[in-house]
């Protein structure tokens, strides 16, 4: 189970995380949901600790992953896998190179500074590959993929990370509709597989809807919602979204007439 309790974090004046309390529990697909700017990156970035709390703490599990340092700061890193929107493969470098960066964390000092794999690390990041169907282009250098063939790449590095839990900063904001959908099968296929937990920022509340179990709503660095995808009336999507419904409610606009006022202010 994960843990934030009352988190903050300020840049300056700005408070992009404000005291925040969430539980999320094992296994679970949580979105989170809520416009630019909202605090969504800062709260994933404060999980894997790429940024660091002003105020509060994250525990995993009961431990505070607040406080590690050094090794077990490495540790837990590995153990929860960062997905960006820009899938961050060195694109120069084929595609089972790109996977095996995951394995890092699990092999000496020396083996990672030589790039000495083992035939069980290649194996391990053969099959992740394999898991999502693009184990025919392992030989390939990354930069020749399609957007949504790197994504997969991206979430086969995570998985041989063997984590427990996966962070998804926008995973599919640079990807068409087709790749869209791979790509968010890839990560409920995780999650319901192998159970492992996943906590996925997106814009399109449709696909929030569709793959979530649950939302957590941000406006201004708060959770002002915290649900059931059904649960997520048109009222509260007009509070998370303002203006801004008509960019990120999309097809279930044409069904449901409420929404469809939200998402066609101009035409009310
Ligand atoms: N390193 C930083 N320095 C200064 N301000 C920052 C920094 N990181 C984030 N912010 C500010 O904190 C607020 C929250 O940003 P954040 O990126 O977490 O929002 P978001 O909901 O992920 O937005 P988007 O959907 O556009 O990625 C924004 O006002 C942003 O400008």
């Amino acid at each position: 189970m994960l843990v934030l309790e009352r988190v903050s974090r300020r840049f300056g004046a700005k408070t992009a995380v404000g005291n925040v309390d969430l539980e999320i529990a094992a296994g679970s697909f949580v979105g989170v949901i809520g416009r630019s700017g909202a605090g969504k990156s800062t709260l994933l970035r404060l999980i894997n600790r790429l940024a660091d709390p002003t105020e509060g703490r994250i525990l995993w599990d009961g431990v505070d992953v607040t406080a590690l340092k050094g090794r077990k700061l490495r540790e837990w890193r590995s153990r929860c896998a960062m997905i960006f929107q820009q899938f961050n493969l060195v694109g120069r470098l084929d595609v089972l190179t790109n996977v095996l960066m995951g394995r890092l964390a699990k092999v000496s000092t020396t083996s990672s500074v030589l790039r000495l794999w083992s035939e069980e690390d290649k194996a391990i990041a053969l099959s992740a590959l394999e898991q999502f169907d693009i184990g025919a282009l392992a030989a390939q250098r990354a930069d020749s993929l399609s957007g949504g063939q790197q994504q997969r790449v991206a979430i086969a590095r995570a998985m041989v990370q063997d984590p427990s839990i996966i962070l998804a900063d926008e995973p599919i904001a640079s990807l068409d509709p087709r790749n869209t959908k791979v790509v968010m099968d890839a990560l409920l296929r995780i999650n319901k597989h192998f159970g492992i937990t996943v906590l996925c920022n997106l814009h399109s509340l449709d696909l929030a809807r569709e793959y979530c179990d649950r939302l957590v709503g941000m406006a201004a660095g708060k959770v002002v919602f915290d649900g059931a995808p059904a649960a997520l009336t048109a009222d509260v999507a007009r509070d998370l979204y303002g203006l801004e419904a008509a960019d990120v409610i999309g097809a279930e606009a044409a069904l449901d007439p409420a929404v469809a006022a939200i998402a066609r202010p101009a035409a009310a």
